[in-house]
């Protein structure tokens, strides 16, 4: 459903290729130039909340994660387009987990007929582009550029896998990142406290936020980066991973025969009282000292680890700045997770949002 050819599907040469088109599109380099985007899709996505309803704050966040995702993807998109893409990977989105009987009326069914319009839809895309012949940056412009040593190009449906990928691995996982740290700040007043204040001074730098955020500002938020790593520690959004084991591995006494399938359990390093004591307490400060090697790993680990994790931070740390120097928020919600498949406060974190200044 996602799309065959989307990197996190192979190895070997396939994957490495595809690796460095992704990992470039998303360097140090290229985000910097994101900053302005993300910053006004943060602002008209806290002010659409302001008023006082109740918002389903997860839903809320995948809305910003996936316009971000559209903007690191194909820069600046029109509108329609945009649109179109969004409508339709919402459908996916509600069917790809889904049983999957191809009847029509069923979710699967849905999604079914939603990624054979977004495949066209990718192709239009991608038409204008070609015709254009502009040499962008992003990660559409570095699928178009691709060529291996012997001459090969990428194909539309590789190039549309690959987006589609891209979208489905960026949008839920932050999404799930930013909805808990809203309530792991929420129940810990003092910690929200310390983030207002850290925000704060940048905003009044700012000239009460009339100024951009800049790259070096996004870069010394010191407290509100450890709670993003301390979040993502106690939530462990993507708790495990899968891999096979290529030669026969001898593990504490065990022997993992070659071929075997390995199931490595982020969340059980994360939350081992002898990396972390108390694990199961949000303490921001204890990134003070750094963990021991491999015993933090929510961006994964090795050759399939997350190519996004940096604009990941960047955009969490962009809508937090905005968020804590407009908003108060009260959660309604109450603590119990729920797995959909990422790790979720139940039914999304219900939570009323009101405007600082309309108070
Ligand atoms: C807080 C947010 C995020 C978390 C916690 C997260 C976590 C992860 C983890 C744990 C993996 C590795 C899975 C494995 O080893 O099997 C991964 C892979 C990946 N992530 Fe992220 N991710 C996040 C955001 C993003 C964003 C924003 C993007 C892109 C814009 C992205 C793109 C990818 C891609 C393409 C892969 C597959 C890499 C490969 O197979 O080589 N992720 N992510």
């Amino acid at each position: 459903m996602i799309g065959p050819a989307a990197l996190f599907f192979h190895q070997g040469d396939y994957h490495n290729h595809l690796r460095k088109l992704v990992q470039s599109s998303l360097s140090l380099e290229a985000i910097k130039k994101l900053i302005p985007g993300v910053e006004s899709i943060a602002i008209s996505t806290l002010d659409s909340w302001a008023n006082g309803q109740i918002i389903n704050t997860f839903h809320g966040m995948k809305k910003f994660s996936f316009e971000v995702g559209i903007l690191a993807i194909f820069g600046n998109l029109e509108k329609h387009y945009r649109e179109e893409l969004k409508m339709n990977y919402s459908i996916l989105d509600k069917g790809y987990n889904s049983f999957p009987t191809n009847l029509p009326g069923t979710a699967y069914h849905k999604a079914v007929l939603a990624r054979k319009r977004l495949g066209l839809i990718l192709g239009e895309i991608i038409n204008e582009r070609k015709e254009k012949k502009v040499l962008e940056n992003d990660l559409l412009g570095h699928l178009l550029n691709f060529k291996n040593e012997k001459g090969q190009i990428l194909t539309e449906d590789q190039i549309a896998d690959n987006i589609i990928g891209v979208l489905f691995a960026a949008q839920d996982t932050t999404a799930s990142a930013l909805t808990w740290i809203l309530k792991y700040l929420h129940d810990n007043p003092k910690l929200l406290e310390a983030v207002k204040e850290e925000q704060k001074t940048i905003y009044l730098s700012n000239e009460n936020g009339k100024k951009g955020l800049t790259w070096a500002q996004t870069r010394n938020m010191p407290f509100t980066y450890k709670v993003i790593l301390e979040s993502l520690r106690l939530a462990s959004i993507v708790s495990f991973t899968f891999r096979e084991a290529v030669v026969d591995v001898e593990y504490n006494g065990y022997l993992i025969p070659k071929g075997w399938k390995v199931m490595p359990l982020f969340r059980n390093i994360h939350h081992n009282p002898e990396y972390f004591n108390e694990p199961q307490t949000f303490d921001p400060y204890r990134f003070e000292v750094a963990p021991k090697p491999n015993t933090y790993m929510p961006f994964g680990n090795g050759s399939h680890s997350c190519p996004g994790n940096e604009l990941a931070k960047l955009e969490v740390l962009i809508l937090i700045h905005h968020l804590v120097n407009k908003l108060r928020w009260e959660v309604l919600g109450s603590g119990e997770v729920e797995y959909s498949p990422f790790p979720v406060p139940k039914n999304g974190l219900p939570a009323r949002f009101y405007d600082l200044a309309g108070q």
